[in-house]
Formats: structure tokens, C-alpha cells, sequence
């Protein structure tokens, strides 16, 4: 049963974020997800959740100065104690919101002199992440980004993603299968969303190549939902795009799936 969240880091983005959890519900979603929650304390932003009726499905732990350019700290050398510090915020705010997983992103490492090193530090720093997360009963996501948007990100191709993830011996940490980034990168996508059965834990949608609504583009979405059902996917898909003009304007494709309005 395809099953959508709203976004709130890209959708609803005319609005304060404390007022776009009442703005998805009005059009009627029933789940959201977002980037960073961590300016607002945790009982404000589940009262935001609880007063629309609303499951949150997925966080980021904190990934540095984003605007920088900045993008996580799992495969950065350097950086092992603020992994470890953004991995327990991220712990202590999906337990309070119950949200289920946390996407723990690998950090940008066109800089790092070897590649191996990254890999190593990736592999301990998740194994902590893991840990971590599974004593509070949490997943963990990892995302491969495309290099386009995303130059130097550690992480951008499924298939080297998953041999990594497999490495890590964790059953809490899965792939979160973004079909925006996976089409620009590797495609054949319905294929992957059969013969990856069970290994992604997430999904994320948008059109491809603008990252717009996902009723334009190269990917007919009808098809890639009945194959995320047939695949026995029974999570969310998350709306993770720019919208075109206003995001309920643009919100036709979805009414399906919305609850009706009252
Ligand atoms: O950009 C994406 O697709 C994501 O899901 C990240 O969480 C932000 O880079
Ligand atoms: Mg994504």
C-alpha cells in the first residue's frame, strides 16, 4: 500500500517550520519527515505532530554547517567526536518524537587524502551509530546522493553502499532508497526496487532531472509505486522535492493517497 510523508524541509518552506506540521496536515497527510528539528526543544515539535494527527518517520542526525556546504561527519577522519555527539542528539530526539530511523550522513571527501581511511572510520563510526540508535530501538538510514548536487559525498552509488552496509554486520542499518539520486546514478530502477527487496528501509521520491513533483520527468511514478508494493515495501515514501509553484498547488498527483479534506 503506497503510503506518503510530507517533507517539511522542502515542502511547506513559505512557512515557519512549526506551522508547516499544520499545513501538511490540513492537506492531508498523515506522516511527515525533515532535515533538523534540533532549533526547537522536543516537546515543541512533537505538540506540532500530536495536534495533526501526525507520525514522523525520519530525522537527520545534525550534519555541521549545512549552508557551508557541510554534510555529515561518518567517513571524515577528523571528525570522530562530532559524529558521536550529532549520532546522540539524533537518539534523544527520535526517541521523544517517536520516529523511527535516523538518516546518519557520511560527509563530503573530495578534501580526504585516502579513501581508505574514510571507508575504515565510516565503518566504526556506523558500527557506533548503530549501536547507538538499536539500544533506543531506532534504524539507522544511509543514503547515497548523486554527484551532481552532491560533488564529493562519500557515498553515491547503491550497489558500493550496500556492500558497505552489509560489512557492517548491523541488521538496524539500511539503505534509504532515494529514486531522485538512484535514477541520476545508477537507474533501472524498478528493477533494483525488486532485486533490493528488504535492504532499503526508506524511500524518498521526486521527479528526475528537476527534483520537482513526481507526476514530470523521466520516471513514471504509477509503475514505481505498484513495484515498491509488489516488493513488498510496507514504509513511507517520503515527498522529498521542490515544488513547481505552491506545494499544495502542486499537490494533484498526490490526492490518493491524501486523507480527504474535511
Ligand atoms: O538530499 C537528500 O536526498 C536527503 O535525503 C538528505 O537527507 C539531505 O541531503
Ligand atoms: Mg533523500
Amino acid at each position: 500500500m503506497t503510503r506518503i510523508a510530507a517533507n517539511l524541509s522542502m515542502l511547506f518552506t513559505d512557512a515557519p517550520f512549526l506551522d508547516r506540521f499544520d499545513r501538511a496536515g490540513a492537506a492531508g497527510f498523515q506522516a511527515v519527515e525533515f532535515l533538523f528539528p534540533y532549533d526547537h526543544p522536543i516537546e515543541t515539535v512533537k505538540a506540532a505532530l500530536d495536534r495533526n494527527g501526525l507520525s514522523l518517520t525520519l530525522i537527520n542526525a545534525p550534519a555541521g554547517d549545512w549552508a557551508a556546504g557541510e554534510r555529515g561527519f561518518a567517513a571524515r577522519p577528523a571528525k570522530r567526536a562530532e559524529f558521536e555527539a550529532s549520532v546522540a542528539k539524533a537518539v534523544d530526539y527520535a526517541a521523544g518524537l517517536g520516529c523511527p530511523r535516523i538518516h546518519v550522513m557520511s560527509g563530503i571527501v573530495a578534501d580526504e587524502p585516502d579513501r581508505d581511511a574514510c571507508e575504515a572510520v565510516w565503518s566504526d563510526n556506523m558500527r557506533l551509530a548503530a549501536d547507538m540508535a538499536g539500544r533506543a530501538g531506532l534504524a539507522v538510514s544511509v543514503e547515497p546522493l548523486n554527484t551532481r548536487d552532491v560533488p564529493g559525498y562519500f557515498l553515491a552509488h547503491q550497489d558500493p553502499t550496500l556492500a558497505l552496509i552489509a560489512a557492517l554486520d548491523r541488521r538496524n542499518v539500511l539503505l534509504q532508497f532515494d529514486v531522485y539520486h538512484t535514477q541520476i546514478m545508477d537507474g533501472d530502477i524498478i528493477r533494483r526496487i525488486e532485486r533490493l527487496r528488504g535492504a532499503y528501509g526508506h524511500v524518498q521520491i521526486a521527479g528526475v532531472p528537476d527534483r520537482h513533483e513526481p507526476d514530470s520527468g523521466e520516471l513514471a511514478y504509477p509503475q514505481i509505486f505498484a513495484a515498491f508494493d509488489r516488493a513488498g515495501f510496507d514504509g513511507w515514501l517520503g515527498c522529498e522535492y521542490n515544488p513547481r509553484a505552491g506545494t499544495e498547488e502542486g499537490l494533484g498527483w498526490a490526492a490518493p493517497w491524501l486523507d480527504a479534506r474535511p
